[in-house]
């Protein structure tokens, strides 16, 4: 039995085997409490039943629908699931991680103008005052951050190979975890920086020439330097010279032994190959503010990309937290939870906030922390 299986068995979350589509079931009406969406059904049974319902009523659903529908049963929604999955994290340090792109701002066709709602910044500012937060993102550092436009998170660029923590922690709460990691070094303006593919900088640097070289020359390319990778965007590339594109790539790289492509969504990426990707960034973020060897701790990751799996992957092993993917279509992933859209996203956020300010106000300090460690709470 995987972690999450046991998870989800002591949590009470069921994550069927395959539906079977030929299986007629009664219509379920037991309802799944949620403060947002109260007496509705759950997706789960509507997954289960939306065959039959198809069938009865003699209009067909279409079949993206009903596939979607049964893959959110594997991977239930983390706003249906909200209240159990709380109940799991009681007594437990909550850190909560989160990805740039397709999370917290919607996926537009010019990576430039992806800007994030303020309606979304400040869920985040909320979310943040009340549990240590990261954004990691394969932006980079700088450009991730101009877009959140927040202090009280940590930022993590170049798909975790830019991580800035500051010297002193955010919040005071954090001050008696902030450790000091090696192999890192001090930025102006006196921010800890952590930046495992330095070394590679002067390559990545001809290596970029080389991208905007190609790009110039079919339309609708484009790339975008990283910092410690490098995004060759064909969303607006015609399909017929996709091909081309992605031929003129690899030849690049195969001048760089030292590189590697990964795809996302609509790009393709030039990264070092180092053992480090955004599951290490958040092993990183943890161990550095002092959560290494903590049994209590449980980081919350959400995200969208293929890069996000890592993550996943990462929670997945340490048998304790919330992997939460951001799609709309069904998709294997490692994640247990998942959220349609950054519409949900922003939702769940919210409710996480409010649900720490309630539990903060509604009991004692010592009743959510434990004696002696009442100053948490106001993390
Ligand atoms: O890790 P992330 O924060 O999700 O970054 C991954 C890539 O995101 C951006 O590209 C994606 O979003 C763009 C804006 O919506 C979209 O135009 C593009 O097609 C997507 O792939 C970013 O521009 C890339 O550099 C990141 O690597």
């Amino acid at each position: 039995m995987t972690n999450f299986a046991k998870l989800n068995q002591a949590t009470g979350f069921q994550r069927s085997s395959t539906y079977d589509k030929q299986k007629v079931q009664p219509i379920s009406t037991k309802v799944v409490k949620n403060d947002e969406n109260s007496g509705d059904l759950s997706l789960a049974s509507i997954a289960s039943n939306l065959h039959d319902i198809s069938t009865i009523v003699n209009t067909p659903i279409p079949s993206s629908d009903i596939a979607y529908s049964s893959w959110v049963v594997e991977h239930p929604s983390a706003l249906g699931s909200f209240d159990r999955m709380m109940k799991a994290a009681k007594g437990k340090r909550i850190v909560v991680f989160l990805d740039y792109d397709g999370t917290l701002s919607p996926i537009v066709d010019d990576p430039d103008r992806a800007f994030m709602s303020n309606e979304m910044r400040a869920a985040v500012r909320e979310v943040a005052k009340y549990f240590p937060t990261a954004v990691i993102s394969g932006r980079s550092r700088d450009k991730v951050k101009g877009f959140v436009q927040l202090s009280n998170v940590y930022y993590a660029g170049s798909h975790g190979m830019d991580i800035m923590v500051p010297p002193k922690p955010l919040k005071p709460c954090d001050a008696t975890n902030h450790v000091t990691a090696t192999a890192s070094a001090l930025d102006k303006e006196g921010d800890m920086l952590f930046q495992p593919a330095k070394r590679f900088l002067p390559a990545i640097q001809e290596i970029s020439i080389a991208l905007e070289e190609i790009a110039r020359k079919i339309e609708g390319a484009r790339v975008e330097d990283n910092r410690f990778c490098i995004s060759v965007h064909y969303r607006k590339v015609r399909e017929e010279d996709y091909g081309i594109l992605e031929e003129k790539v690899k030849s690049v790289i195969e001048n760089y032994p030292d590189f590697h492509l990964t795809r996302g969504k609509k790009v393709l990426e030039i990264r070092p190959s180092i053992e480090w990707n955004k599951g290490h960034a958040l092993e990183y973020l943890l161990d550095t503010l002092g959560f290494s060897n903590s049994g209590d701790v449980f980081p919350l990751y959400i995200g969208d990309d293929r890069t996000d799996e890592d993550a996943f992957k990462v929670i997945e092993a340490r048998g304790q937290g919330f992997p939460i993917i951001v799609s709309s279509i069904p998709k294997d992933t490692k994640a247990a939870f998942s959220l349609h859209d950054p519409s949900e996203v922003l939702t769940f956020l919210l409710r996480l906030a409010r649900w720490r300010k309630t539990s903060s106000s509604s009991r004692s300090l010592a009743q959510i922390w434990g004696p002696g460690n009442s100053h948490k709470a106001n993390c």
